[in-house]
């Protein structure tokens, strides 16, 4: 099996690693941060994020220490949108708040975290906004202004986020083109809303906080469960900007799975399968799993390393063994294979 090394590209660190918060002449713009703090976004530059080994564990009440990641290794590049997708619990969430900087303290993390080939210029526990100005961010949890109107939040971003020295009418053309594509424009004047105000949907507050963060074009973009209907346009927009994107997707039917070069496919906070998605139809296969006809890849790699669903799995070999079975087999499979050296 074979896949694209993740070459590192030249980084924007200094000599520790860390990546600088003030510009070099010529390198960077000066944006604010929306707090009114000046930081600096690379030009032209792309991201490429690496973790190897990586782990993640919380105490429980009685201070033992419950492993949610277990050394995870991958690599996400500039121009693609890595799908992270797993049972429910599996530790999509958790990954990407690792990689992000966005653990609670409670948790402890282990493992390196590379930008561009360099150690993290993450301090545990500091803000990733303060520190990354081209990192975007969207959780599950919505963050808007329910007072303002969609056109108000969106002109006042573009305002606040895009560098200085773009001219207004440049910034303002941005929103409008991306209220379009979004598909906002039927609720460009409605209210955001919010409890006990009624507003825009669920759905449109998701898109909008989605545009917020993508209309300044960020690097490095980590999206926690998109909707399905955002996919296609995030996936050209990576591709158009060399954007490199993270995104935890849920349960991916098979056309927004089709957009999705590469994927990392986790269970019970493990590794089962990290590559290009056209080579996962191999490594079921290979592993005794092979999809069968007329089902979607993504149902069939879910339905096979989800316990939820407990019940002993038909291997294509004959027999039957239980999904942690599976998940151990799939494991061990995927880090003696050629695509995990690789990516090491
Ligand atoms: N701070 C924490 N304390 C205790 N357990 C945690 C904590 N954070 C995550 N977990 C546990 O770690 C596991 C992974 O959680 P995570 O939210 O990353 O999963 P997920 O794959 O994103 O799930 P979903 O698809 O349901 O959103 C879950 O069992 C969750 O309960």
């Amino acid at each position: 099996m074979e896949a694209e090394s993740c070459a590192a590209s030249p980084g924007t660190g200094d000599e520790f690693g860390r990546l600088s918060t003030q510009p070099e002449e010529g390198e960077a713009d000066l944006v604010s941060d929306g707090s009114g703090q000046m930081i600096a976004r690379p030009k032209g530059g792309t991201v490429s994020l690496t973790w190897e080994d990586l782990c993640v564990t919380v105490a429980d009440e009685q201070h033992r220490c419950i492993s949610i990641l277990q050394g995870l290794t991958g690599c996400a590049r500039p121009g693609e949108v890595l799908a992270i997708i797993g049972p429910s619990g599996c530790g999509k969430s958790t990954l990407l708040d690792a990689l992000a900087g966005r653990l609670s303290r409670k948790t402890k993390r282990t493992g390196q975290i590379l930008l561009n080939g360099r150690k993290e210029p993450l301090a545990y526990g500091t803000s990733v906004r303060k520190s990354i100005a081209w990192l975007g961010c969207v959780t599950q949890d919505d963050v808007l202004t329910w007072t303002l109107t969609v056109r108000e939040a969106i002109y006042l971003s573009a305002q606040l986020q895009l560098p200085d020295s773009m001219p207004l009418l440049e910034k303002k053309q941005r929103a409008d083109t991306t209220i379009k594509e979004m598909g906002l424009h039927d609720a460009i004047d409605t209210r955001i809303g919010g409890l006990g105000n009624r507003g825009l949907s669920n759905g449109q507050k998701r898109r909008l906080s989605i545009y917020l963060e993508i209309s300044t074009r960020p690097k490095l973009l980590f999206l926690d469960e998109p909707r399905r209907g955002l996919m296609r346009r995030i996936v050209s927009l990576a591709e158009q900007n060399k954007m490199t994107v993270l995104a935890s997707i849920h349960q991916p039917n098979s056309e927004v799975f089709e957009l999705y070069k590469s994927l990392c496919l986790l269970s019970l906070g493990r590794t089962v399968y990290f590559g290009l998605s056209s080579e996962a139809t191999q490594f079921f296969p290979l592993n005794g799993f092979p999809c069968p006809s007329l089902q979607n890849p993504s149902d069939h790699y879910l339905r096979t390393i989800n316990t939820d669903f407990d019940e002993d799995i038909e291997q294509g070999f004959g027999g039957k063994q239980s999904t942690e079975g599976v998940i151990k087999l799939l494991v061990s499979s995927y880090v003696s294979s050629n695509t995990y050296r690789q990516i090491q």
